[in-house]
């Protein structure tokens, strides 16, 4: 299975990249795992609602020119379906039976992701009502595919 996870702005945390770097590794022998980061736009403090959405919108373009059609958009969003950690690796194990062999994970920027990109989405995947920033989530996600390929695997991992 190709998954990609398309992130918005480039890492800056050393302490993230230790982290995201380590599961990237465990996770190459389940899957071909590729970050894709795509430029994320300005956003200060003091933006109308109206500037808030064009930024949205740039870097949801952005995003989307990273998606072909045959590929399978998990958005990740606060609002988005809760899932336990056996749901989401069932839910890859379906994709991968049903012959879906790529998909993307995508996580927005700092104010989100636009309507553009969770419409093209074929769902949208919440890891609880509480905000995360956006850099943490992504060590966040790549460890719930990496225990997601486990349990799949019937592989023993810490509960
Ligand atoms: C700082 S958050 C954006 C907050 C923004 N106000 C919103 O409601 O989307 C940046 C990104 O991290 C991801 N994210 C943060 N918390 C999340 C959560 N609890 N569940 C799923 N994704 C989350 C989403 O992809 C979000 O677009």
């Amino acid at each position: 299975m190709n998954i990609s996870i398309i992130c918005v702005g480039k890492l800056k945390e050393k302490y993230l990249k230790q982290g995201i770097d380590e599961y990237v590794k465990r996770l190459s022998g389940y899957a071909k795992v590729e970050i894709i980061e795509v430029p994320d736009e300005k956003a200060p403090e003091n933006l109308s609602d109206q500037e808030m959405e064009q930024v949205k919108q740039k870097e949801g373009e952005r995003i989307l020119a990273k998606i072909s059609d045959d590929t399978y958009v998990i958005a990740l969003a606060i609002e988005g379906k809760m899932k336990s950690s056996e749901e989401l690796a069932e839910s890859l194990d379906k994709l991968a039976t049903y012959g879906k062999s790529k998909m993307a994970f995508v996580i927005g920027g700092s104010l989100g992701l636009s309507k553009q990109v969770m419409q093209r989405a074929d769902e949208a995947l919440s890891f609880s009502k509480m905000t995360f920033p956006h850099q943490l989530m992504r060590l966040i996600l790549l460890e719930q595919v990496y225990r997601a390929f486990r349990i799949n695997r019937g592989e023993p991992y810490h509960k």
